[in-house]
């Protein structure tokens, strides 16, 4: 709703009220329109300010109402009629106006903010463009070039940048709602039509054009099939090259294809994805509101190889005081080096000063002593991790947290060789650690509530999105992971190249195919797992089957082949030398394949995209049933939010199991059934629990928390 109230004198105060931010429900529309109406009808009111609730203008559009029929006076009529009131109207922007809530504020005459305010569009994110005429107003105040950047980034900014721009009239460190009162005070009378944005020109510079042609290709690289951005482009043309009232149409008919895409459904799912794993909970009934977080001020991190260094800037940007130890003098020496540039650099990118001084570096085990909190990244290795934690167990004071970077061994073994293995969890940074988002906050059988609150809260400072997950082989992401990547080299086996596998999962979205990303990562990791898995390695004959499952040892044998990946030139694609970036085909690959299958008597056979995705990702997804059923993972949210923010998993297609919905759980059952009866493609048994959702008729992903927990109450899972 929308509180109105007349100040002493003449100012008309109207102020939203949706906690918690204010986003434009219908009943704040009809409030909205209410007090407008009241506003122009009393002739002892001579101006207005609109302003929010709990020092928070508006997070804009009730995004909850999307699934539902519209009700409710519509926004683009309610935003046109503010701004032709004949009073002036002034927006006191304090906390957010974002969206809906800076349409409407563009919509008013004057807009007045609080210096510790942001701004912005971010329809984007959520598969929309500002359809509250905020694509046809936001370019008409600040010119097409900056609109064409807000709008198609979706990025918000600070009070301080929105002044610079001209979104802002006024800016202030006191109260803004006071100085937007006093302010619209001394403009009673004047004229408004200046101020009315709908009214203006569109300033653009000479070159529309090639500026829009540049714009729009850009987008689509980046967006990579994602449909709004492309929207955003062609509405900003439309605010360019039309008539206002031409553009609000082309606006609308942009939204109304945006609203209805399951683009954009997946996007909002997505939103509410990330917000869902904040609000944690663990099998013991512990969570996010019954556990408390200690506050950590002094951490450390051991072992500063790639994980390690990122992890220290990520700690170090958050005003931690961070100790970085490694044992190696030369990783040590290089490191110190290195990491205060790569902090510089990202809080130089994050437009915050660098926080100075707050890393030591050490070689010496013994200076943790002091720290509240341990993360440990040091070689993926049980034997030297379990050999660290003995050793921090001695070291550090009692209460210490001890946290493993490990991407998937057993956090329980670890918090074992400790005398307080409550204070063990595992925090799986992805790399680069300073920028990904990600961060798997994995509890074993013993971890505390408190220990995981801790993880999860220091997540959050570092602007990660932290997921709370079960000790298993590989936790979610890279269990998830394994028959993924199994799928894509029995491809190979069966006639795809590393090419033809890549194009299908890029044009499907993800930013890099499997072997691009393998050769990124490099090979040997694998290896490595595998070669401890007793899976290859000297001694282990060399079949197409081991441990009583088919197993294709094509990555193995590129290891042996020195292929490494983009690290040695060569992996599935050659580079221009060591650390070459650029992947190119490579003939040398195409005749180890056929050698390969020639080798093994199989003969390849022509495979369609299609059948290279259901292959890969219907594998991904069926693991992510097996990872439900197994309660590693809370709910399908969790794992969405992990292959979203960690995996590359295209935003636009909301996650993996929100695509299993998409697709339709009957349909997926089909699939993995067909190529799971196939002779030699037995890996792929569909999931007890995907076969009892499509026995239930296939309920919504919103409804499978619901679902599964009482499957598990009857002990049907
Ligand atoms: C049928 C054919 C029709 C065709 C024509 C259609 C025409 C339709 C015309 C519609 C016009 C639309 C106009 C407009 O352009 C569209 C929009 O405005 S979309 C919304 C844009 N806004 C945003 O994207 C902001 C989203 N929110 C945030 O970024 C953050 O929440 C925040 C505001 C920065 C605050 O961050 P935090 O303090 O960290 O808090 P949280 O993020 O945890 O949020 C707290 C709580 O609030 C919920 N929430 C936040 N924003 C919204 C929102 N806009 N709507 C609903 N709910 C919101 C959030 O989910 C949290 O909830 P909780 O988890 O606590 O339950």
């Amino acid at each position: 709703m929308a509180r109105y109230s007349r100040l002493p004198g003449s100012v008309a105060l109207i102020t939203l009220h949706n906690p918690p931010v204010n986003a434009l429900s219908a009943a704040v529309r009809q409030g909205i329109v209410d007090a407008v109406q009241r506003a122009l009808k009393d002739p002892k009111v001579t101006s207005v300010v609109i302003c929010g609730q709990n020092g928070k203008f508006c997070g804009g559009a009730d995004i909850r109402e999307f699934a539902g029929p519209m009700s409710g006076p519509p926004l683009v009529p309610m935003i046109h009629a503010i701004e032709a009131v004949d009073k002036p109207v002034a927006a006191a922007i304090e906390g957010v106006a974002l969206g809906g809530g800076l349409e409407l504020a563009l919509g008013c005459h004057y807009r007045i903010a609080h210096s510790k305010a942001v701004l912005g569009l971010p329809e984007v994110t959520l598969g929309l463009l500002p359809g509250a005429g905020g694509s046809q107003r936001l370019p008409r105040l600040i010119g097409l070039t900056a609109a064409l950047d807000l709008i198609t980034t979706g990025r918000h900014v600070s009070a301080a940048e929105a002044l610079k721009l001209g979104i802002l009239d006024q800016v202030t460190d006191n109260n803004a709602v006071d100085l937007a009162v006093e302010f619209v005070r001394s403009v009673a009378g004047q004229p408004l039509d200046s101020r009315r944005l709908s009214t203006l020109p569109c300033p653009c510079p000479p070159d529309v054009d090639s500026l829009l042609d540049k714009v729009m290709s850009k987008v689509r690289q980046r967006s990579r099939g994602a449909l709004a951005p492309v929207a955003c482009v062609q509405a900003l043309r439309a605010a360019a090259s039309l008539p206002y009232a031409q553009g609000m149409e082309k606006e609308r008919e942009l939204m109304a294809t945006l609203f209805n895409s399951g683009q954009a459904r997946a996007l909002q799912y997505a939103f509410f994805s990330q917000r869902v794993v904040g609000k944690w909970s663990l099998p013991s009934g512990a969570s996010w509101d019954n556990s408390t977080a200690r506050t950590i001020s002094k951490a450390a991190v051991i072992g500063l190889g790639t994980m390690g260094r990122g992890i220290v800037v990520a700690l170090a940007l958050t005003g931690i005081s961070v100790v970085a130890v490694e044992t190696q003098e030369k990783q040590l020496a290089e490191a110190s080096r290195v990491v205060p540039a790569m902090l510089q650099r990202e809080a130089g990118r994050r437009r915050l000063a660098t926080p100075p001084g707050v890393i030591s570096f050490s070689s010496n085990l013994q200076d943790v002593s002091e720290v509240e909190l341990v993360i440990e990244a040091v070689f993926e290795d049980m034997s030297l991790k379990l050999q660290v934690f003995k050793h921090l167990a001695s070291v550090c004071r009692p209460g210490t947290l001890l946290c493993s970077n490990t991407s998937g061994l057993d956090i329980d073994q670890l918090a074992a060789v400790t005398q307080s293995p409550g204070l063990v969890v595992g925090m799986h940074f992805f790399a680069p650690a300073h920028v990904m988002k990600l961060l798997e906050v994995v509890y074993g059988p013993r971890s505390s509530p408190e220990a995981v609150a801790t993880a999860m809260q220091l997540g959050k400072r570092m602007g990660k999105v932290g997921v709370a997950v079960g000790n298993c082989p590989g936790f979610v992401g890279n269990r998830m992971l394994k028959p993924y990547l199994e799928q894509a080299n029995f491809l190979l086996e069966e006639g795809a190249t590393p090419q033809q596998v890549d194009e299908a999962l890029e044009e499907f979205g993800f930013p890099m195919g499997v072997f691009r990303m393998s050769d990124l990562s490099g090979l040997d990791v694998g290896w490595r797992i595998r070669k401890e898995a007793g899976l290859t390695g000297p001694g282990v004959e060399s079949t197409r089957t081991r441990q009583g499952r088919r197993y294709s040892p094509l990555p193995d044998q590129m290891c042996e082949a020195g292929r490494l990946g983009q690290k040695t030139g060569k992996g599935w694609y050659q580079y221009d030398g060591p650390g070459g970036r650029v992947a190119r085909s490579d003939p040398w690959v195409d005749i180890f394949l056929e050698t390969y299958r020639a080798e093994h008597g199989l003969v390849a056979r022509s495979i369609t995209p299609e059948e290279i995705l259901e292959r890969c990702l219907y594998a991904l997804i069926n693991e992510g049933f097996n990872i439900l059923q197994d309660a590693v993972a809370a709910g399908p949210e969790d794992i969405d939010a992990i292959y979203v923010f960690g995996y590359g998993w295209p935003r636009h297609r909301g996650g993996p199991m929100f695509h299993a919905g998409q697709v339709g759980l009957g349909r997926i059952l089909e699939r993995l059934n067909h190529h799971h009866s196939h002779p030699d493609v037995p890996h792929l048994k569909p999931s007890t629990l995907l076969r009892r959702l499509v026995a239930a008729g296939s309920p919504p992903v919103q409804k499978w928390r619901e679902f599964i927990n009482k499957e598990r109450v009857h002990s049907q899972l």
